[in-house]
């Protein structure tokens, strides 16, 4: 019998790629990446006169389309793979990542009328300027004693869909009256494959404040908040979801002339790309945290009971599998703190040694950093140089880096960065262990957990556990692959549950890392700084962050 094959196509905060995978053994054929164009614009507009205010993060939709051509068309070519042999296709996007769409399902920034309107565009999730949104959201949910934001750790995040909305209803009126509905990307690219609106249950429940039996926040709830917010979820956001594992459609002729790919191929439902991991880091129980390292981290943990715990991103009933609670943390900046730090803060010095080891610039720094020891540089650091989204889930606290003297070195502080995401990951793994929800394992997936060995042992030390590394440089790519080989189905050649791929595909290495004993006594001491630190800046005891960001913000 032939080869089968299914495709993950993940789309990522920078950059998009297409992962072709065996379906019987999970073997990775190869990948094809692309990065998006218009990247991610915080400043301008792609007419270079609009500008962007503070915390904005926004997205060209266009972006999707060709860099969905480019990587499913080249990676079908690069490995000469008959599309006949290729069964399924499972999509993952980054979360809350909304396009406002008109009646033909068409971004509205396509329209020449609203090329020049911010609002026009995709909102990414990292666009932080509806913070003000969040806290009325949270505001008011307090004052009627609503439990909803119970499963979200207590509070809303601006980085989500009904903030972001909201958001549109106050400063685009106009946008907001032309929108048909307000989709996940994830879904946007799943229509435009199939043909069919099949939103998934994973970018509603983590992002969309859904619950599988209460559905969204009522009318009433939003009426509370204004007037103008009562109808929003019933005019602009379809309440027709469905869960992951599902089959959302085939690809049609539109979706063929895109990718490339045969008409009737199998399309999952589209799946956030965090959660995409952990079936490809092999976990389908409980008390297993799998961290996603990018641009961000997620924090995932498969649960069987609801426990709240505070300051999470959510815990989502069959969120990530079946039959699980799927609890999420997370970090809104990890590798994009490691990113500002040499695009802007690096010598000509370094960059020469770049070119002469012919390494590129995180190489070089972490070469460097790894010949330092723990605490030798006197240097702490705050990781929220995107704001804090667990366990403190605020987008206005900022960056700080603290020890600094006439001798500091570029790598000493790309070591205490490194330290400080360690740091708020184990302020995460001690929340959700005080609140009584089991952690045994750590693993590991995403870009960094495969370049970076030092930051492992960073957080191996800092954490004092184990952590299991994910086989794959691809891991969340390698999951939608999965859930596209159960979209269509044993009859097709691929699998009728997704606990059943995760038999066959995932990948876990045998080596993992081990905490080593002498570093982790002296991280026990910083890690002690870091709280006071956090718990000083973060829960009230100095606000001077938020002030400086209002003064910041009274010049725009
Ligand atoms: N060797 C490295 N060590 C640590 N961080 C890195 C390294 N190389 C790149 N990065 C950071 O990793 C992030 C990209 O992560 P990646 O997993 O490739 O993408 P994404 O999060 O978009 O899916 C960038 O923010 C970049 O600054
Ligand atoms: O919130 C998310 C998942 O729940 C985002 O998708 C994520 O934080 C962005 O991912 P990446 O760092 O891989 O670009």
């Amino acid at each position: 019998m032939e080869k089968k094959y299914c495709l993950g196509i993940d789309y990522g905060t920078q950059s998009c790629r297409a992962l072709l995978v065996e379906v019987d053994t999970g073997n990775e054929i190869g990948d094809y990446e692309q990065s998006y164009p218009h990247a991610v614009m915080e400043e301008v507009l792609p007419d270079n006169i609009t500008k962007l205010p503070p915390d904005w993060a926004l997205q060209h939709p266009e972006d999707y389309l060709y860099c969905l051509s480019t990587v499913t068309k080249g990676v079908l070519e690069k490995y000469n793979v008959n599309t006949e042999d290729v069964i399924g296709v499972g999509v993952d996007f980054t979360a809350c990542t909304i396009i406002p769409v008109d009646k033909n399902m068409e971004p509205l920034c396509f329209d020449e009328k609203y090329k020049s309107n911010p609002h026009a565009y995709v909102k990414l999730w990292k666009h932080h300027a509806a913070q003000k949104y969040a806290d009325k959201i949270n505001e008011v949910a307090k004052k009627r004693g609503e439990t909803f934001p119970k499963l979200y750790g207590g509070k809303i995040s601006s980085e989500w869909l009904i903030p972001k909305v909201m958001q549109i209803i106050d400063e685009a009126p106009e946008i907001y009256e032309a929108t048909d509905q307000f989709i996940e990307a994830g879904d946007w690219v799943v229509y435009k494959l199939t043909g069919e609106v099949k939103r998934s249950s994973c970018f509603a429940g983590y992002k969309g404040l859904w619950h599988k039996r209460n559905g969204y926040p009522t009318k009433e709830f939003l009426g509370a908040i204004d007037e103008k917010y009562r109808n929003m979820v019933e005019d602009k956001i379809s309440t027709d979801i469905y869960p992951l594992g599902d089959k959302a459609g085939e690809i049609n002729q539109v979706g063929m002339n895109l990718t490339g790919l045969k008409q009737g191929t199998a399309v999952a439902v589209a799946i956030i790309d965090a959660h995409a991991a952990v079936p490809a880091a092999g976990i389908c129980e409980k008390s297993k945290m799998l961290m996603i390292m990018g641009t961000s981290t997620c924090h995932m943990l498969l649960n069987k009971d609801e426990i709240i715990v505070p300051g999470i991103a959510g815990l989502v009933e069959d969120g990530i599998l079946p039959d699980f609670i799927g609890y999420e943390a997370g970090q809104a900046c990890v590798g994009d703190h490691f990113g500002w730090f040499v695009k802007n803060c690096i010598s000509e010095k370094y960059i020469n040694e770049c070119k002469e080891k012919d390494i590129n610039i995180h190489t070089l720094l972490t070469e460097k950093a790894s010949k330092l020891r723990v605490g030798e540089s006197g240097l702490i650091a705050l990781d929220w140089w995107n704001g804090n989204r667990s366990v403190l889930v605020d987008a206005d606290l900022t960056g700080l880096i603290m020890g600094c003297t006439l001798t500091t070195k570029p790598e000493e502080i790309y070591r205490a960065l490194i330290e400080a995401t360690a740091f708020g990951t184990k302020m995460i793994i001690d929340t959700f262990k005080e609140y009584g929800v089991e952690i045994k394992e750590l693993y590991a997936a995403g870009g960094i957990a495969q370049k970076n060995s030092l930051m492992m042992q960073i957080y191996s030390d800092v954490t004092n556990m184990d952590i299991h590394i994910c086989d794959s440089n691809q891991a969340v790519a390698l999951g939608s692959a999965m859930f596209g080989a159960v979209a269509a189905g044993r009859d097709k050649g691929g699998y009728d549950t997704i606990i059943e791929a995760v038999d066959k595909m995932s990948k876990v290495k045998e080596e993992y890392y081990k905490p080593i004993r002498e570093n982790n006594e002296i991280y026990e001491k910083l890690f002690n700084e870091y709280k006071l630190l956090h718990d000083y800046f973060g829960r009230g005891g100095n606000d001077v962050m938020k002030r400086l960001k209002d003064i910041k913000l009274s010049y725009k």
